[in-house]
């Protein structure tokens, strides 16, 4: 079937049992799923799971191997260029030319995408002022900080009033108050100019805050798709116990996996147990009684709600700190007159 109209009552993004194979490997391996119109849709997975290659599929930059993506009401193997106008994308890598200033930045961006010149000045002022960079209008990209470059791209990839945006990890590299300047801002397009937005990430917690639902990706396949909410109710176990014990005995992962309401136990550095129960009271009572009737001690303890660090756990078999050893490699480069 080939779909050529926009329709709103379909979803934003449509996406029927996509593959991907490069030569014999097969990197994306029948994966559906479907985005509603003015969602903030978040995939996740491990490294090389294969979000970047959904996204590329999704936005055009590769050639589905079968399967189909239908984006705003257009099939990117039939008709790409028209999915093209309706998308904006923010890939990976910084891709602003640093000689520019920020005006001139998103000036050629739209004139590239044919933006006509009565509306192009406005369009312009008002992304400038909705990612807060009316004052730096005229300074060159390169004298710019991570957050402020990260947010012209954002800025620059909706120049042509695109109906949904796709963010390859938006914030990585960024430092924590940047990354939230981020989100509120992602959340304020959003709303002012009913953007459906597919988002990848390694940051949990941005996931959790920014989306509304979460798809989690793992090698090649949809291994869950929810809200945030949702998602973290069905894991089992709904808290999370974390103790540290002043004795370093050996059996304490044994004798912990037999505590009431206990799922799975963790050994974590520094003689932290990680666990995971379905009752976080009757469990940490028990523990407290088991300690003291052997006369050991409790360092530490604490009670958490399941987070979605132990959904990606449940789902992936990884804990996602692993993956983030290489997002932290990502560092933003230098601008002029910054300190080493
Ligand atoms: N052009 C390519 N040729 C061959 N294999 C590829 C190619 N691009 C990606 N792959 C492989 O496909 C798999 C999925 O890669 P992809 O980049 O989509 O993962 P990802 O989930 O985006 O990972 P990351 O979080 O590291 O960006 C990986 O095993 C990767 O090595």
């Amino acid at each position: 079937m080939s779909v050529s109209q926009t329709n709103t009552a379909q979803p934003a993004i449509s996406v029927q049992n996509i593959i991907k194979r490069y030569g014999d490997f097969e990197a994306v391996k029948g994966v559906t799923f479907d985005v509603a119109d003015g969602e903030i849709f978040g995939l996740l997975g491990p490294n090389g799971a294969g979000k970047s290659t959904l996204i590329r599929m999704m936005t055009t930059l590769i050639p589905v191997t079968s399967g189909k993506a239908i984006i705003a009401g257009y099939d990117v193997s039939r008709a790409p260029d028209a999915v093209r106008r309706m998308i904006g994308v923010i890939p990976q890598a910084l891709t602003s030319d640093i000689d520019l200033t920020v005006e001139e930045n998103l000036s050629i961006y739209a004139k590239l995408y044919d933006v006509p010149k009565a509306t192009r000045e406005q369009n312009i002022n008002e992304l400038l002022e909705a990612v807060d960079l009316t004052k730096w209008r005229n300074a060159q990209t390169k004298t710019l900080s991570g957050g402020m470059r990260r947010r012209l791209e954002i800025a620059r990839g909706l120049v042509h009033n695109p109906r949904i945006f796709f963010l390859d990890e938006p914030t990585t590299g960024l430092d924590p108050v940047s990354r939230v300047a981020v989100w509120e801002m992602l959340n304020n397009l959003k709303n002012k100019h009913h953007l459906t937005m597919l988002i990848t990430t390694h940051y949990m917690d941005e996931a959790d805050r920014l989306c509304d639902r979460i798809a989690i990706v793992d090698h090649g396949k949809l291994v869950a798709l929810d809200t945030p909410m949702a998602l973290k109710a069905n894991v089992p176990g709904t808290n999370v116990v974390e103790a540290q014990f002043t004795n370093e005995s050996t059996d304490w992962l044994e004798r912990l996996r037999q505590l009431a309401g206990v799922m799975s136990v963790e050994s974590q550095s520094a003689g932290m147990y990680r666990i995971l129960t379905s009752s976080g009271s009757l469990t940490t009572m028990q523990l407290v009684e088991m300690t003291a009737s052997r006369g050991e001690t409790i360092k530490s303890l604490s009670v958490q709600n399941t987070t979605l660090d132990d959904v990606f756990v449940h789902y992936t078999g990884r804990a996602l700190r692993d993956e983030q050893v290489k997002a932290a490699g990502f560092i933003m480069p230098p601008r002029p007159g910054m300190q080493p």
